[in-house]
């Protein structure tokens, strides 16, 4: 099933920005990570697929449908937190969400229900009375969060989720989203300007940058173990190339590394008989595996199914 599909989709705005180029993504459930630097056009993205944004030219569907023609129909079925601040700062939590669920057509006794239901899912049960501008800025972050899931959406998507907390709370957020994603099985769009932090609770990446996809992957496959073992010494690692190559294996050396290709389990055989022959402390033996990171280094990225 596509979660969300776009096909040659270009945004261009009256100023001549050109915020999406030709951009061609067909994306399956789970928890995608849409990441680039301030600017390459993540929150371009986000308002088309709620429908908020026309597109100047291409495709695009969410849930299988069109955001473009029926938006009111994407947004019954999709969640949206903002990047920016947004709270009436004299509701309450409990007020503000509840005017949020009315809106999305429940009515009132469920609303108030639901409102303190997904309040109580964010961690902000206790707080849900007090006037929302004495928040912290993780509470406010909180709120937005609840506010984007109280209709019960299949997919959310997350503008920023992190934006101004600190390690601490940075880490509360992305937890609080991986169990969204894991508990309520809702497909999630986390968009970041930070690798590091989406790649933590995605399954799969789109990397975009001026607009233009860089490479869309599912990281399991980015990350899975490569065909190299890496073996580390804490001392003695020339003696050990040269063993290793005496023995038939073409070594190069990384770093504190010394890779190997990996035939089969007779090459762990061949390596653990050459350390115990010079008598060496092995640091470190596994099967080297890929970084999300090689995904920025590598653009020549295709246009891909992902998921
Ligand atoms: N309403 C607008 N009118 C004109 N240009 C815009 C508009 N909104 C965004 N842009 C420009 O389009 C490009 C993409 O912006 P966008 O906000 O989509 O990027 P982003 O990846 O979300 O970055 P950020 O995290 O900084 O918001 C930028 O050059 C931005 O200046």
């Amino acid at each position: 099933m596509t979660l969300i599909a776009t096909e040659a989709l270009t945004k261009r705005y009256p100023n001549g920005v050109t915020a999406l180029s030709d951009l061609t993504v067909d994306v399956s459930p789970g928890v995608i990570g849409l990441v680039g630097a301030n600017g390459a056009g993540k929150s371009t993205l986000i308002k088309i697929l709620l429908g908020l944004l026309p597109p100047t030219s291409g495709r695009v569907s969410v849930l299988g449908i069109d955001p473009t023609s029926e938006p009111e129909q994407v947004r019954a079925r999709v969640g949206y937190m903002p990047e920016h601040d947004c709270l009436p700062p004299d509701l309450s939590a409990a007020e503000f969400v509840t005017h949020m669920a009315r809106m999305s057509g429940l009515p009132r006794t469920a609303a108030r229900e639901r409102a303190s239901e997904t309040l109580r899912h964010v961690g902000l049960y206790e707080e849900r009375y007090r006037a929302i501008g004495g928040y912290s800025t993780g509470m406010k972050q909180r709120v937005k969060l609840a506010q984007s899931l109280v209709h019960d959406p299949d997919l959310l998507l997350l503008d920023e989720p992190t934006n101004g907390l600190d390690p601490a709370g940075r880490d509360a957020m992305l937890n609080l989203i991986d169990r969204i994603g894991s508990e309520f099985g809702i497909s999630l769009v986390v968009c970041s300007h930070l690798l590091g932090e989406v790649e933590r609770i995605c399954d799969t990446l789109i990397a975009i940058d001026g607009g233009r996809l860089l490479r869309a992957a599912n990281i399991s496959t980015m990350t899975k173990a490569s065909d190299v073992l890496a073996i580390e010494v804490t001392e003695g690692a020339d003696a050990l190339a040269a063993r290793l190559t005496e023995s038939g294996l073409d070594v190069r050396a990384e770093g504190r590394d010394l890779l190997v290709p990996l035939a089969d389990d007779t090459t762990y055989d061949v390596v653990l008989a050459a350390v115990a022959a010079l008598n060496l402390p092995l640091h470190r033996l596994d099967q080297r595996r890929h970084h999300v990171s090689d995904l920025f280094r590598d653009t020549a990225g295709e246009p891909a199914h992902v998921g």
